[in-house]
């Protein structure tokens, strides 16, 4: 295989990974029917086991719940209302669980459920608890499998996406690699069920996926972000340092063991601190501060502080420590911080200079500290 040093070395750098975060979809688990598919959730369990047996720590994040509910409720398509969503997810996470404590049984191992809504994670004292509870059960030997706790979790605060669950949770738990395992063998440049699609065996930055387009909609209709979403998991991850390979269900072993299969994404920044990468990624934005190209460049390439000179805008309702995106004069999201005024003190702040402030507000809008700059999206 020809490919980039980068994405070589991301190869074995998740082949040789310590801890690992699995995430499998709906599609490769049940079958069109509805219903789990034994057969199949076996050989992801051979799989896996036999990554533990080699010495690492995984944690699986596994959908599924809402598609394995529905044969046995006798709803025949998947079902668009939230509520026989959770319905099916109830009776669904119920046979899933079960599904996996006998068949990892096999192995003698031992799984442990976490159910997570987006609050876990987006409240920083929440996603401490859900850290020390993954730490705990993986110093235990058991296996946490993981899904969103989809019976309780209201539209508003659904992530609705278990790629980016299992992004947001190879962080939280300090993951050295992440593999994403689907319906498809790999990333292709346009849709795989049209003819000519390109594969794409490595990704090491943006330019490799410049062009590529990735449906919403997976093949099964069983799934919810399609390749998107996945498209979208690795990126975040990989821009975490934390490398990603994303792979057939069906190549399950091959894929944790030599990895040589599926699309190998590098690290494309450094690792982040786990409170840098909750306020980057996780954390719920309660307002938006819109600011001019020089505090663009100040924030973004220098790491400087925003002060208030550089502010041109200021929307939502926010209070002093609380979360706020910083866009761009285009409107693009361009870092995340900590804002350290009121929403209603900031309007008579924006666009002075320090100097001309009173001395109790000459200070940092948002300090360098506080402040998570991303990456192009
Ligand atoms: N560029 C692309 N590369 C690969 N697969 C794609 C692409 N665009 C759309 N897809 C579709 O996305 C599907 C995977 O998404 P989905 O069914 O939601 O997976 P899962 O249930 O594993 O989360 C594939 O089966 C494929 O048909
Ligand atoms: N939490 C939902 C799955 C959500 C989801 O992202 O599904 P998928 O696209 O199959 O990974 C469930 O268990 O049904």
């Amino acid at each position: 295989m020809i490919g980039s040093v980068a994405a070589s070395q991301a190869r074995q750098a998740v082949s040789a990974a310590s801890r690992v975060v699995v995430k499998v979809g709906s599609s490769s688990l049940t079958t069109a029917e509805g219903g789990l598919d034994p057969t199949r959730l076996d050989s992801l369990v051979d799989a896996v086991a036999a990554r533990c047996a080699a010495g690492s720590q995984v944690v699986l994040v596994s959908s599924g719940a809402i598609a394995a509910g529905l044969a046995p409720l006798g709803v025949t398509r998947r079902p668009r209302d939230l509520a026989t969503q959770q319905a099916a997810a109830s009776v669904g996470q119920l046979a899933l669980a079960h599904a996996y404590a006998n068949s990892f049984g096999r192995y003698s191992l031992t799984v442990g459920q976490v159910l997570l809504t987006a609050d876990d994670v987006v409240r920083r004292s929440h996603y401490r608890n859900a850290q020390r509870t993954f730490s705990r059960l993986l110093a235990l030997g058991a296996v946490p499998v993981v899904n969103e706790n989809d019976t309780v979790a209201t539209e508003e605060i659904r992530f609705g996406d278990n790629d980016r669950l299992a992004a947001l949770v190879a962080h939280l738990v300090g993951a050295d690699a992440l593999f994403l395992l689907s319906d498809v063998d790999a990333l292709y440049d346009g849709d795989p069920r049209k003819s000519g699609a390109r594969r794409i065996t490595e990704v090491s930055g943006a330019s490799d996926v410049d062009g590529v387009r990735a449906g919403s909609v997976g093949a099964s209709g069983l799934g919810t972000g399609g390749m998107a979403s996945k498209l979208a998991a690795a990126r975040l991850a990989a821009s975490a340092g934390i490398p990603v390979l994303l792979a057939g269900a069906a190549d399950a072993s091959r894929a944790l063991t030599s990895a040589d299969v599926g699309t190998a994404f590098a690290v494309t920044g450094p690792r982040l601190t786990a409170r840098r990468f909750w306020l980057g990624h996780a954390a719920d934005a309660t307002g938006r501060l819109s600011l001019d190209d020089g505090a663009v460049a100040a924030v973004v390439d220098r790491r400087r502080s925003l002060l208030a000179a550089g502010i041109t805008g200021v929307e939502g309702t926010f209070e002093a420590g609380d979360v706020v995106e910083l866009v761009d004069l285009s409107g693009a999201v361009v870092a995340r911080g900590v804002v350290g005024f009121d929403a209603a003190e900031l309007p008579a702040l924006i666009g002075r200079k320090s100097g001309d402030l009173p001395a109790e507000q000459r200070r940092e809008v948002v300090h360098a500290d506080d402040l998570v700059p991303l990456p192009a999206r």
